[in-house]
């Protein structure tokens, strides 16, 4: 205790937990709720039904679709921010790796004969997607864009690394899925993407925090919904 207080007062300002650490401490049970659905445990253990897998692939292609303009957006945020430019660089990598999972989702659409084109978007997804259509608006501000793209992508890295973990029964057709958020090259991009959002944060307004923590809720809400619906409970 006594050891806290001195660095503390030679520290500063980084005595504080970071901000994302708060929220996830907070709000521990729907964190939970979004990184470690029925759905991913049933991808980890091997007992996934294919059609909720089917219907997870074509409804997150859409998903993924209006991804892209909520992360050209913030690009453009991350551009104004004052700084040495680097968080425009890594949302920036963030987009190119958009781009191959677009491709990716065409490849593995047509390996599990699902047709994109005809796929019609259930309303959990229509509902996230309008979300984060709002949030494209340059009047939102950069701290609550960058939480909310940290969150999108870190429920995704963590529930697939989840599936990965030893002892996983992962069916073979499904490891490629896993292994596409759950990488350790992904991790390392969720963690950056986290201390931006950490460091934007922590230089906001407490008015501009509490939008932030409210965006963050809401995805985690919308996860959960997203994972219903494709086990066909929407
Ligand atoms: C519903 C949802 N949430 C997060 C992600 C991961 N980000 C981009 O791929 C995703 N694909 N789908």
């Amino acid at each position: 205790m006594e050891d806290a207080g001195k660095k503390a007062v030679t520290e500063g300002v980084d005595c504080k937990i970071p901000v994302t650490e708060a929220w996830i401490r907070k709000h521990r049970l729907l964190y939970d709720g979004a990184t470690r659905h029925p759905f991913i445990r049933s991808i980890r253990d091997g007992s996934v039904d294919f059609t909720s897998f089917k219907r997870w692939l074509g409804q997150d292609y859409i998903f993924v679709r209006s991804f892209v303009p909520f992360a050209a957006s913030t690009l453009v945020k991350s551009s104004k921010e004052s700084g040495d430019g680097l968080d425009m660089e890594v949302i920036l990598g963030g987009m190119a790796s958009l781009n191959d999972e677009i491709n990716w989702f065409k490849n593995e659409a047509s390996k599990f004969h699902v047709s994109l084109t005809s796929v019609v978007p259930q309303k959990p997804n229509i509902k996230y997607c309008r979300f984060l259509e709002n949030l494209t608006s340059s009047e939102v501000e950069y701290p609550v864009a960058i939480s909310v793209f940290w969150a999108i992508e870190v429920v995704y890295q963590e529930s697939f690394a989840h599936c990965l973990e030893e002892g996983n029964m992962i069916p073979e057709e499904l490891q490629a899925t896993c292994e596409r958020w759950g990488n350790e090259g992904f991790g390392t991009y969720c963690k950056t993407l986290r201390e931006i959002a950490d460091r934007c944060l922590q230089k906001a307004s407490p008015e501009v925090i509490s939008k932030a923590e409210v965006a963050f809720l809401s995805v985690l809400e919308y996860e959960v919904d997203f994972w219903n619906m494709s086990v066909g409970e929407a």
